[in-house]
């Protein structure tokens, strides 16, 4: 008989309960939620049309004994539940990062704040072009993890593999945890110009000249850019800069509208993690001396700071430049 590993899910949004039914196929699960769930539930709020398959187990209670741990809450939440759990694990249970944005105030990226949190412990990052609700129904999608140490993400990539997401390699976490939090800021630029009917020729060239300011930003920050032209980058950006599904692009439509933001935000109880990313990321293209016209046109777009005519106004008044 085999003994199934236990993968611990930390987060029990949309993304954790997506993840933690398909790896319920080969593994022992348990999900964390930060408010207590009455015994027995099978359903939970984030993604109520999903019945959780009856083999994982729904718990308040952080894990102890957990051979792998995925790290599945909102990114402004990541510091207490690391926090919380070093102390409870073995020092060699890695864990997976699976949010995509940066820690306000410290401008740290997902796995840099683990390495703060959890001092020593192995670490690596998922992500990729996966809307949650498909990846729970079973239906085909691949993604990226990445580490810095090769062996080692190799192996992880082998076991957290399933039969319906499959898993590629990469040792650029910095350059996939970039790709990852650009991604939602890019994604609300390109609803803002579809919302504010600017059409469709208007939002391809928004995504593709945003990729090539983060690329340039993860070269500058010593990762490779050209992981911004895979999964995590280009593949996220065609999922969520174009999908109805996003709240990062839906978002941007209802401001391209003219709603409030305040007023989005508030009739939402899910994350739009590009609203808090956009001001960081503008912030570290600036540190690191690099032009970031698109994403910082987007930050004041957020601010109030510019409505969506005059950041068009601005963007099309820019001299002229080879590509
Ligand atoms: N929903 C999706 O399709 C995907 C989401 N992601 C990323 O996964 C992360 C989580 O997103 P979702 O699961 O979609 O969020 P969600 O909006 O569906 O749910 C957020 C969950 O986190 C909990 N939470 C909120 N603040 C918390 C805190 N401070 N500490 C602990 N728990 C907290 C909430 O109670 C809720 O259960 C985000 O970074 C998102 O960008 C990544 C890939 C796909
Ligand atoms: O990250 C996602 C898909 O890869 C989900 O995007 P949204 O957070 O914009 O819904």
């Amino acid at each position: 008989m085999t003994i199934q590993p236990h993968i611990a899910v930390i987060g029990a949004g949309a993304w954790g309960i997506a993840l933690a039914c398909i790896l319920a196929q080969t593994a022992r699960v348990t999900l964390w939620t930060r408010t207590p769930v009455p015994a027995g539930t099978r359903s939970l709020p984030h993604l109520p049309q999903i019945t959780l398959p009856d083999s994982i187990t729904v718990t308040s209670a952080l894990p102890t004994d957990a051979d792998i741990v995925l790290l599945v809450v909102p990114t402004q939440g990541l510091r207490d539940v690391t926090l919380a759990l070093h102390e409870r694990l073995k020092a060699d249970v890695p864990v997976v990062t699976c949010c995509k944005g940066m820690e306000r105030g410290t401008f740290l990226l997902p796995l840099q704040v683990v390495a703060q949190t959890m001092p020593g412990r192995p670490a690596a990052v998922l992500s990729g072009p996966n809307f949650a609700i498909e990846v729970a129904q079973g239906m085909p999608a691949a993604a990226t993890l990445a580490a810095q140490d090769l062996a080692f993400v190799t192996k992880l990539t082998e076991r957290l593999t399933t039969p319906t997401l499959r898993l590629y390699a990469s040792t650029d976490p910095l350059g996939v945890q970039l790709a990852g939090a650009a991604k939602n800021v890019i994604a609300i630029g390109a609803g803002i110009s579809v919302g504010a009917e600017m059409g469709e020729n208007a939002r391809a060239a928004i995504i593709t000249r945003a990729l090539a300011e983060t690329a340039r930003l993860v070269d500058a920050m010593g990762g490779q850019g050209r992981t911004m032209y895979g999964l995590a980058g280009m593949g996220d950006l065609i999922l969520t800069a174009t999908g109805a599904g996003s709240r990062n692009y839906s978002l941007g439509v209802a401001m391209g509208r003219g709603e409030n933001i305040e007023d989005i935000l508030a009739r939402r109880d899910t994350v739009a993690e590009g609203v808090l990313t956009a001001p960081t990321l503008q912030e570290l293209g600036q540190r690191f001396g690099i032009e970031t016209p698109i994403i910082n046109v987007i930050t004041r777009l957020l601010s109030g700071e510019l409505t969506p005519h005059q950041a068009r106004d601005e963007l099309l008044d820019r001299p002229t430049r080879f590509e």
